[in-house]
């Protein structure tokens, strides 16, 4: 297996336009979220090497998204065919859609006693095999997740808090898609900062730094409320059968763009649940916030900019919720290592 400066110079031996080589791993790459990410990842042409990790079914879904006429080489593996080991050797990007999704009527709390320790295993398998790769955590619930491995990471003298992400760029698609539909706007116009976490009422989008400030009081109730809880339209509708798969795989696929880009060295800044020092004097480790990537990860976090007296009240509830979820995430790794 080549290093990730020797696959460097490899790519750049044979192609002058090839500025890029990196191998992404997606650990729960058979599941809802995990096989059209690893297609639209296959489209990637930062990505060199996409290595697909699951329980089962990964061989299947690497041998047909292989056959797709991009130049990245995609290996499936399982437990028990060439393992997670493997699976993460020399791994720029781990992205983390393993575990199980919700059902009507449940939260995603109610998620944590199946994921947290689903998510507390491959932490510790990212942390033995790649502890320099950025890690892009998808698995529900984003708000203790990410403690989760942060916490793992610890344990193993390995963390680097600029190294570790929530994936929140769903919500930031929605707010832009929602607040175009009220609008009568292309969304592609329509830029929405969403800040806090990834459930109900932890997240908070900005519009009044948004193109539409000056919302009515209805409208402006009624899409906060969609934005906050998009997820369970799609719960609702999926009647049993999961929640958002494919738009999570098309924001799940921005974000990793996003975190390759900044390895190249492009600045690109993207709302992402992370340490962060914002409001660290309150208990609230991790807040999602505009952050610059860069070539080691998080570059700037930047803070939530000017807010309307209804963001402040949303932040201050947000706030209420985050720190519960955050501590329940830190409680776990320490009770179960
Ligand atoms: N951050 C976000 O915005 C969103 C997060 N999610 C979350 O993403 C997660 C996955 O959702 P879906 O793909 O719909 O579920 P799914 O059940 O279709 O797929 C999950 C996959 O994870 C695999 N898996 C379970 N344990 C594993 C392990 N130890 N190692 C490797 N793979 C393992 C399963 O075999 C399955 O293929 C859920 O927790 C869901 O709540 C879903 C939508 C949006
Ligand atoms: O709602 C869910 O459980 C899945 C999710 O996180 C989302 O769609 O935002």
């Amino acid at each position: 297996m080549l290093s990730r400066t020797a696959r460097f110079s490899a790519t750049r031996a044979f192609s002058s336009s090839a500025a890029s080589a990196y191998k992404v791993a997606v650990l729960g790459a058979a599941g809802g979220i995990g096989q059209p990410l690893s297609l639209l990842l296959k489209e990637n042409t930062d990505v060199t090497e996409l290595s697909l990790y699951d329980l089962r079914g990964t061989p299947g879904v690497a041998a047909d998204i292989s056959h797709v006429n991009t130049k990245s080489v995609v290996k499936g593996y399982t437990p028990e065919q060439g393992g997670i080991d493997a699976a993460l050797e020399n791994a720029d990007v781990v992205v983390i859609p393993a575990g199980v999704p919700r059902k009507p009527g449940m939260t995603r709390d109610d998620l944590f006693n199946t994921n947290a320790s689903i998510v507390r295993d491959l932490a510790k398998a990212v942390g033995k095999n790649c502890p320099k790769a950025l890690v892009a955590i998808i698995a529900n619930p984003v708000n203790s997740t990410v403690p989760i491995v942060a916490e793992v990471f610890k344990n193993q003298g390995v963390y680097d808090p600029k190294r570790v992400f929530g994936v929140t760029t769903l919500d930031v698609v929605r707010a832009s898609r929602f607040l175009a539909e009220v609008a009568g706007t292309n969304p592609a116009d329509e830029k929405v900062t969403v800040v806090g976490g990834h459930s109900g009422h932890t997240i908070v989008p900005l519009l009044s730094q948004s193109n539409h400030p000056d919302l009515s009081a209805d409208k402006y109730e009624a899409l906060v409320h969609r934005i906050q809880f998009g997820g369970d339209e799609v719960v609702k509708a999926k009647d049993g059968a999961g929640s958002a798969t494919l738009s999570m795989a098309f924001a799940g696929a921005r974000f990793t763009s996003s975190l390759l880009k900044g390895l190249k060295g492009e600045k690109v800044t993207e709302p992402t649940f992370v340490e962060s020092p914002l409001f660290k004097d309150e208990g609230i480790a991790f807040w999602s916030s505009p952050v610059t990537l860069g070539p080691n990860g998080v570059e700037k976090i930047h803070d939530n900019g000017k807010l309307s007296a209804k963001e402040e009240e949303l932040i201050a509830t947000a706030k209420a919720d985050l720190v519960k979820n955050i501590k329940k995430g830190v409680d776990f790794v320490a009770q179960n290592p």
